[in-house]
């Protein structure tokens, strides 16, 4: 695999006339925790679609874990990628208990209750589950859960099969401030640990980068503004062309800010 969990090349995505994506080049190695900033409708939630197998491109090769797309089963390939995205949430039926729906993903569904699973699978979900601050939610229905809480639960979920890529979709989107500072430190903590898979998180805002990512992609229109070490592209001209705004970019020790000026 040469340490490439993700390889993109020329990767585009067209709908009719919209292109979602266009050129897009990304390389994303086993030790890299990425975050993918763009604005609303900018191609983010496509490319962590194409990342995760669940959509093919119209142009260019996408290589997953070895395995070029189009040319493996991606049935195979899937349980080694966790994805916790708001999509997800909607497939959920409200009344899905927590623990089947974090436990089930072991084994590549969306549990029905039906099934039945071991202790080890029930003690591995419930640890996740207290890794992201949700274990108290074990024994809920879904459909009970605030906004953030269902974050947790999914996010639990997408480590559930000890994913080799964790794709997170937006996961502070619609947290308050303290629900957001506490799930970037648990992110950061994650970005900490050796043993944890590549990661990539979407998100609209810089605030929401947490301590530890090392990379970052600037999408704009389903192009690529930049990619690389965070240093080098979170820079106010970077930030200004993704947004399409003059923007003041500051770094706080690990974490950053934007504000227009
Ligand atoms: N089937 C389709 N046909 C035409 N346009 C589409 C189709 N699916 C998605 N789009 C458009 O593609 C663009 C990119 O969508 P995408 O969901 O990837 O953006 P995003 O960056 O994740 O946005 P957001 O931050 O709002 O979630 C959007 O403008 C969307 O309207």
């Amino acid at each position: 695999m040469n340490g490439h969990v993700l390889r993109m090349g020329g990767v585009g995505v067209r709908r009719g006339q919209a292109e979602l994506l266009a050129d897009v080049d990304w390389t994303v190695e086993e030790d890299e925790r990425w975050v993918v900033i763009g604005a609303n409708g900018a191609g983010k939630t496509t490319l962590l679609r194409v990342a995760a197998t669940q959509l093919h491109p119209t142009t260019g090769t996408v290589d997953v874990l070895g395995e070029r797309l189009g040319r493996t089963d991606v049935f195979e390939l899937r349980p080694l990628i966790g994805f916790a995205s708001s999509a997800v949430a909607g497939q959920v039926f409200d009344d899905q208990s927590v623990s089947d729906l974090v436990v089930s993903a072991a084994y590549g569904y969306l549990g029905s209750g039906d099934e039945e699973y071991g202790a080890p699978d029930h003690s591995r979900a419930r640890a996740l589950l207290a890794r992201w601050g949700a274990v108290r939610l074990v024994d809920r229905e879904f459909g009970t859960l605030s906004e953030g809480e269902r974050k947790r639960v999914l996010i639990a979920r997408s480590m559930m099969a000890d994913p080799e890529l964790l794709l997170l979709d937006e996961p502070a989107a619609g947290l308050d401030l303290g629900g957001r500072e506490d799930l970037v430190r648990r992110l950061g903590g994650l970005a900490a640990d050796i043993d944890a898979p590549a990661l990539v998180l979407v998100t609209h805002h810089v605030e929401e980068i947490p301590p530890g990512f090392t990379h970052g992609l600037l999408l704009r229109e389903g192009r690529v503004v930049d990619a690389g070490p965070l240093e080098s592209v979170m820079t106010a001209d970077n930030l200004g062309a993704t947004f399409g705004l003059d923007l003041k970019v500051e770094r706080h020790g690990e974490r950053w800010s934007a504000r227009a000026v």
